[in-house]
């Protein structure tokens, strides 16, 4: 079993027994580099809006935010975290959240605060599940079911394994590869523009491209992106629950537009995320590099199918996700 010293309040993330066996284990680990320093770090950004849900009543909490994206609808990774900590808030400590499953019923409007209202829907002797409803404006804007399980060691135990890439310190971020962009003297005025916005942008994840050619959309490729990621600012180990709302946040984020990526002559009009689901496999540090794999077996019916691998860096297969999101395009003028 890992000791993980990562109990959050009321339940955290399954600490699976693979999370001792690291594939990598043998591999030098790379000694952390100093950290950049942000106008927000994560850390400040969860405690304060995210991850603070305040208690209006019993299974009854309110959540606030911080980053909005361009379409001022509320980001989807955001809602999924915040649902997912009331949830916890509702199971022992001995209990571990292995997975969660949400639809995105309705835009959220960032205006107004989120309630989540959890229901208690069993109580099992291994097992044990949440219903959380976040509700704005009196209407559910996410359904989400949140299954929790006691630390339970098996002798089954697989996983595939780690795509080998290069490492992050020999990898630019995304605001280093837009600046190199705006860099070039013929670059078309809408792209410059869209380009600063992109940087005005304070997402508080930092995103380092394992191929930045893709980033850009312009190329044809096969449906499948790699990029490291982490929260900016130090996290730390104590809370898991923390790193779960990073990991919602981290799993949402640029994952939908895979299924944009074999198809560049088009661009989104209208994209949102239907539904989410993520599975934690082990315990993971989202302040520490991880490899987000991404990819999209599928699109059709003005519909995109994205599944995500995040592996930590010692090559542990630490959560995985699915999505489905609806994507109406049209020709890009690009
Ligand atoms: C998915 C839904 C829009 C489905 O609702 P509806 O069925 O009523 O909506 P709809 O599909 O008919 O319309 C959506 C938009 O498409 C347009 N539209 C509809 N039919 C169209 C057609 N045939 N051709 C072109 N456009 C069309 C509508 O005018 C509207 O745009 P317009 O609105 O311009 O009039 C809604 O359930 C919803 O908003 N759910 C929440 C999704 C969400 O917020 N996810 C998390 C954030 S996304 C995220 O975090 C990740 C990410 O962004 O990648």
């Amino acid at each position: 079993m890992v000791e993980t010293g990562m109990k959050g309040v009321g339940g955290s993330v399954c600490p699976s027994p693979v999370g001792n066996k690291s594939p990598n284990s043998g591999a030098e680990k790379s000694p952390e580099e100093p950290k950049v320093q942000f106008k927000q770090d994560l850390k400040s950004v969860l405690v304060t809006s995210v991850l603070n849900l305040e208690e209006l009543d019993v299974d009854l909490y309110r959540g606030t935010h911080h980053w909005v994206p361009r379409t001022q609808r509320l980001f989807g990774g955001q809602i999924v975290g915040q649902a997912l900590v009331a949830a916890a808030k509702s199971v022992n400590d001995n209990l571990y959240a292995h997975s969660l499953h949400c639809y995105f019923v309705r835009a959220g409007d960032p205006k107004v605060p989120v309630l989540y209202q959890v229901e208690r829907t069993r109580n099992g002797r291994s097992f044990t599940v949440r219903s959380v409803k976040a509700i704005q404006h009196g209407q559910p804007i996410l359904i989400c079911q949140a299954s929790f399980q006691m630390i339970q060691p098996s002798p089954l135990e697989h996983q595939f394994t780690m795509p080998v890439v290069p490492q992050p310190e020999d990898l630019s971020t995304v605001e280093e590869l837009i600046r190199i962009h705006l860099s070039k003297p013929d670059l078309a005025e809408k792209l410059r523009q869209g380009l600063n916005k992109l940087l005005a942008n304070e997402v508080p994840i930092e995103i380092k491209p394992v191929q930045p050619k893709l980033f850009s959309n312009f190329f044809k490729a096969v449906p499948k992106k790699l990029f490291w990621v982490r929260a900016r600012g130090y996290i730390g180990e104590g809370n898991m629950k923390l790193h779960c709302c990073v990991a919602a946040y981290v799993s949402d984020y640029a994952f939908l537009d895979t299924a944009l990526l074999p198809s560049p002559k088009y661009r989104a009009q209208f994209s949102a995320s239907l539904d989410h689901a993520m599975w934690f496999h082990t315990t993971f540090r989202s302040d520490e590099w991880m490899l987000y794999e991404c990819e999209s077996p599928w699109a059709g019916g003005c519909r995109g199918l994205v599944q995500g691998r995040l592996w930590r860096r010692d090559g542990v297969l630490a959560v995985s996700c699915s999505q489905e999101g609806v994507l109406r395009v049209k020709l890009s003028k690009l």
